[in-house]
């Protein structure tokens, strides 16, 4: 079968062609390229116009005519240009006499790595200019492990490379002038599997201070300003703090799902550095890794051929008036027909491994190799390779100090956690009472989840949030335990509060079969403690369109 692929979603005209007998694919691109700022809505969809028309062309002159599909991205993207391309679509879908295709782009720049890697059933981190998101496949849909809270990745760091005077794409210009740079101390916000980049990017900003318009021009890596730090410095601290929270909930996402394959996917996935950082976790933790190649991570029509022909196959077509384009199309709405209905998550994860009952072999976890010495667990927090070793130090000491006040703190509160028995800073050791029988995740049930809606609720009236309360951070023996309070801290804010209410629900989607009775359970054992704010907000939370 050949498909012919139409992409238009943003900044790339494309189209392709895939031909599913030699799997080859033929890709054209046309990119817009801003005279100044960021992607203008207008001026890209006046860019869509003018070489939507080429590019397909040119596709088709090298078909030679036979096309048996066409699939083009209906979204998410920016109205404006996604109309253009699927205007274009659909005119030629109707030329041709053939079926028309409608791809999810988001989910096709998961699925080109999972297709060339031949990997079964991955984790995929998409790390693209308007999104970035962890995703992983159960009960038939393509779950969101976990997300940015506001921009996407490639945005915040173009957004930072504007402020410079750069101009866009910033992504490769920060790669560039990295390479001359030296750690700085910048904020580092991961909560579970979610992230935020908006403090990171401010605090970048101001550190290389107000930037002298003369300078402001093409992005070379010498640009100083007069009151900050050296712009290579924190372009170089940028990455290492942005691709280390990506590389860290990447591994979490590992853990929790049991998983031992990560694809990559989206535009900044071209980035050395951040490739480097993934590969080094995988390697680390005994996992797989794949990045497909440059012309496939950034956005082209490859891969919207590639998974439009999956579709076509499985007699996923859609009609002409059935076809309208969706700016805010998110991956999990997306009922995948091409794969049979097995899953990513088996349940087999660890977290940071807390929760190993007398296990002889010491196991890794996302955040730790935990094992069990005369029934005392002791938790070591390993250096990552993959991390600068100044943030990796900070990190490590940092979390083990916090989990062992939050520990006490909590119990304080009336929530059961371990006793800390002993605290070794230097080491980043905790020695830990042995608590429970087995992970939530292995006993999930309504009951359970009531019970710990009212322990979080506990734990936020005392203002404190336990930053990634999982299914695999909580154990089950004649009551639920709390582990793991190593990303937790103090707030007294509703959206701190949601937010862990967010990761639990994000765990239980991504993993159990019931989540919805289950989440219907956990917030009504919230609201019976808790504050109703919080679950508005959570509400809130879970409604935001992301795609900024
Ligand atoms: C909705 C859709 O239009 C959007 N696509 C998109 O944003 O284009 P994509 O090609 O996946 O990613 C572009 C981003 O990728 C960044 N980028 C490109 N090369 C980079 C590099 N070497 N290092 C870091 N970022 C890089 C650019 O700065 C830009 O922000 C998306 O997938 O979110
Ligand atoms: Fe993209």
């Amino acid at each position: 079968m050949r498909v012919l692929g139409v992409e238009g979603t943003a900044w790339c005209a494309s189209a392709a062609v895939h031909d599913t007998e030699t799997d080859e694919t033929f890709i054209e691109s046309d990119a817009y390229e801003p005279d100044s700022g960021g992607i203008h809505p207008r001026e890209a969809a006046e860019h869509m116009g003018d070489a939507i028309p080429r590019v397909i062309e040119t596709a088709l002159q090298r078909a030679d005519g036979e096309i048996d599909a066409v699939a083009f991205s209906k979204g998410p993207g920016l109205g404006p240009c996604l109309r253009v391309a699927g205007t274009a679509a659909r005119a030629l879908a109707g030329t041709l006499d053939v079926p028309l295709v409608g791809v999810n782009h988001m989910v096709a720049h998961l699925e080109i790595g999972r297709h060339e890697s031949g990997f079964d059933s991955p984790v995929c981190l998409n790390a693209s200019g308007a999104n970035a998101h962890l995703l992983g496949f159960h009960d038939g849909r393509y779950r969101v492990l976990g997300e940015t809270m506001d921009t996407g990745v490639g945005n915040a760091i173009d957004k930072f490379t504007r402020h410079l005077g750069w101009s866009h794409p910033g992504g490769p210009k920060v790669e560039e002038a990295a390479k001359g740079g030296e750690y700085v101390d910048l904020p580092y916000v991961v909560k579970g599997m979610d992230f935020s980049f908006s403090g990171l990017m401010s605090a970048a900003k101001d550190a290389v201070g107000d930037v002298p318009a003369s300078e402001a021009s093409g992005g070379q890596s010498e640009h100083r300003s007069d009151d900050g730090e050296a712009v290579e410095n924190v372009c170089f601290s940028l990455q290492e703090h942005v691709f280390a929270m990506l590389t860290e909930v990447s591994e979490r996402a590992l853990s929790l799902t049991g998983s031992d394959e990560l694809v990559l996917g989206g535009g900044v996935g071209q980035n050395a550095r951040l490739r480097e950082m993934l590969a080094e976790m995988c390697e680390q933790r005994g996992a797989e890794f794949y990045a497909p190649e440059p012309r496939f991570l950034r956005d082209n029509a490859g891969m919207i051929a590639v998974l439009g022909a999956k579709m076509a196959a499985a007699g996923d077509t859609i009609e002409i008036a059935d076809s309208a384009i969706d700016p805010d199309f998110r991956p999990d709405e997306v009922p995948v027909t091409w794969r049979d209905n097995e899953s990513v998550a088996v349940g087999h994860g660890v977290t940071d491994g807390t929760s190993m009952s007398g296990l002889s072999d010491p196991r890794r976890g996302a955040e730790a190799v935990v094992d069990v010495q005369d029934g005392v667990i002791v938790k070591r927090r390993l250096p990552k390779g993959y991390r600068h070793p100044a943030l990796d130090a900070t990190l490590r000491r940092d979390r083990t100090v916090l989990e062992a006040r939050l520990l006490s703190e909590a119990r304080k509160a009336g929530v059961p956690t371990p006793l800390v028995h002993d605290v070794d800073v230097p080491e980043a050791t905790l020695r830990l009472q042995h608590v429970g029988d087995s992970d939530l995740a292995d006993a999930l049930t309504a009951e359970h989840a009531r019970e710990l809606g009212g322990h979080l609720a506990r734990l936020h009236d005392r203002g404190l949030v336990h930053g990634d309360p999982t299914t695999k951070n909580v154990r089950v023996g004649d009551r639920l335990f709390l582990v793991d309070f190593g990303l937790g801290y103090h707030s007294g804010h509703p959206e701190d509060h949601a937010m862990d209410l967010h990761v639990f629900e994000g765990s239980v989607a991504g993993t159990a079969t019931d989540s919805a009775a289950i989440c219907r359970a956990f917030e009504d054992g919230y609201a019976a403690v808790g504050d109703d704010v919080v679950l508005e907000r959570l509400a809130e939370i879970r409604g935001r369109g992301r795609y900024q």
